[in-house]
Parts: structure tokens; C-alpha cells; sequence
């Protein structure tokens, strides 16, 4: 039998975060994570313990158990939904999420959004290896995880988080580095400390998640 993946969810929407802020984008949402088993009885007690997002089960919108050419299949339908005629040759666009995308993402998937023309763009959490068939990077490192990511398009780190080595960091080879307000109760005061960081590190940029004020996905 061939392999089939979990998906929570999988939508049409805009990046909402990082340097591709504002570009139309199907997301693949993955089950499951390694940093947290995403229950909140346990949430305390992760890893990652900030995470803004359901990833448990397959139950969301479009979520299932996949093989990769249906998840491609259904991919591309969502990226044509709504296009105008001139721009079908636009080169459709997929970003795998999760959860952690890279505990399930591999080569034959990769192969099958390839052959629907998509370029592929992968939210990680750094501390899995990357295929080298995917063309954006972009990893958001977390406090008391082993990162072995050394190189990608973009940091995005999600701010205040206690024992991050910010030099350890900017040592790596990434393109873009991006500081991202911690989205919970003390929101206000993240986004204050988020733009102090900025002030003083001129390496970095704000990211806000943009699609939280827009009110798309
Ligand atoms: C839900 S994660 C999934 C991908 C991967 N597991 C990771 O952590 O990068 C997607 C993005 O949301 C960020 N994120 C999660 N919870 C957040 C929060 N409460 N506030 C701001 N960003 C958050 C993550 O750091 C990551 O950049
Ligand atoms: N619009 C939108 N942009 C995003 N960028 C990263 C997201 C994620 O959860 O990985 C995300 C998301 O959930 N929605
Ligand atoms: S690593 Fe990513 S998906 Fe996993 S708990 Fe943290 S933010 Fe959520
Ligand atoms: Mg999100």
C-alpha cells in the first residue's frame, strides 16, 4: 500500500508571516508535532509550549489521510480556485505547515507538488533535515529544542523566549532574519520588546502576523 499522510487542514489563504508576507498561498497543515503533543493537559510540561495552532488529528477543513498525489491533487484545485484566466501561468505556490511538516514531508510528496508546477515553501521548527527539493526555508527556532538546520531563506524567531543564543543565530546561513511578537496574553508588551529587539539589532525585522489583523486564516 502506498504512503499516505495526516493533514489537519489545507487552505487557500495569504502568508501571513515572514518576508513573504501578503502572497496568495495554499497551506498543508500536518498532524502532529515533536516539540509538543499538542493537548493542553501538556502543554506546560513541552518543549514548545506558545503554540498558537491545532494541529491534533485530520479533522479540519480538507484534512485526511493523503498519498501525495492526492494531496497535490487537491492542492492545485485550491490554487486555482478564483483566478482570473491571465494569470493561470502564475506559478502556483504551497506552504507545508504543521505541527512539524518535516516529520512527514519527504521526497515523493515533494515530487508530486513539483509535477503541479507548485514552488514549495516549508514552515520548520529546525530541528529535522530539510529536503533539498524545497525551494523556501524558513525556521523558527525554539528554546531547549536541538536545532540542526544550518542554513535556509529565513529566520523567524517568535519573541520573548528565555535561552535562545541570538549570536548562535545570526552565525547561521539564512537570508532574512525576523523577529515575530509572542501571540498570548501579554501580547501588547511582546510586540513592545519585539520592536526593542529591532531597534538594537539592526539584522532583524518585525514580522507580524498579519493574517491574525486581516482576519484570513
Ligand atoms: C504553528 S508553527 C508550525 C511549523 C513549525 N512547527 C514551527 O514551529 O516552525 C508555524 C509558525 O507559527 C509560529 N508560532 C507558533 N505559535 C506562535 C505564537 N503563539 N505567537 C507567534 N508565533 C507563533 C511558529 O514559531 C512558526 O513560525
Ligand atoms: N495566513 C497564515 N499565514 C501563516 N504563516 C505561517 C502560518 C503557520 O501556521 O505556519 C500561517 C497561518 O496559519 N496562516
Ligand atoms: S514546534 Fe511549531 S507546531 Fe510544534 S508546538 Fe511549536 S510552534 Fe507548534
Ligand atoms: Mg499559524
Amino acid at each position: 500500500m502506498s504512503r499516505h499522510y495526516a493533514v489537519k487542514e489545507s487552505f487557500l489563504t495569504l502568508q501571513g508571516e515572514g518576508i513573504q508576507a501578503g502572497r496568495r498561498a495554499v497551506f498543508i497543515r500536518f498532524a502532529g508535532c515533536n516539540l509538543w503533543n499538542g493537548r493542553e493537559d501538556d502543554r506546560e510540561q513541552a518543549t514548545c509550549r506558545f503554540c498558537d495552532t491545532d494541529f491534533v488529528g485530520i479533522d479540519g477543513e480538507n484534512g485526511g489521510r493523503f498519498t501525495a498525489e492526492e494531496l497535490a491533487e487537491q492542492a492545485i484545485r485550491l490554487w486555482k480556485e478564483a483566478i482570473e484566466s491571465r494569470y493561470q501561468s502564475v506559478r502556483p505556490f504551497v506552504v507545508l505547515t504543521g505541527g512539524e511538516p518535516l516529520l512527514q514531508v519527504d521526497e515523493a510528496l515533494l515530487l508530486a507538488l513539483k509535477n503541479q508546477a507548485f514552488e514549495i515553501a516549508i514552515e520548520t521548527n529546525g530541528t529535522q533535515p530539510v529536503p533539498s527539493a524545497i525551494d523556501w526555508v524558513c525556521m523558527s527556532p525554539k528554546a531547549g529544542s536541538q536545532i540542526i538546520l544550518e542554513k535556509g531563506n529565513e529566520i523567524k524567531l517568535v519573541w520573548p523566549q528565555k535561552g535562545i543564543d541570538i549570536e548562535a543565530l545570526e552565525k547561521l546561513d539564512f537570508d532574512h532574519y525576523l523577529i515575530q511578537p509572542m501571540d498570548d496574553e501579554y501580547q501588547k508588551e511582546n510586540i513592545q520588546k519585539a520592536i526593542a529587539f529591532v531597534m538594537q539589532r539592526p539584522l532583524w525585522r518585525l514580522s507580524i502576523q498579519s493574517h491574525k489583523l486581516i482576519g484570513v486564516k
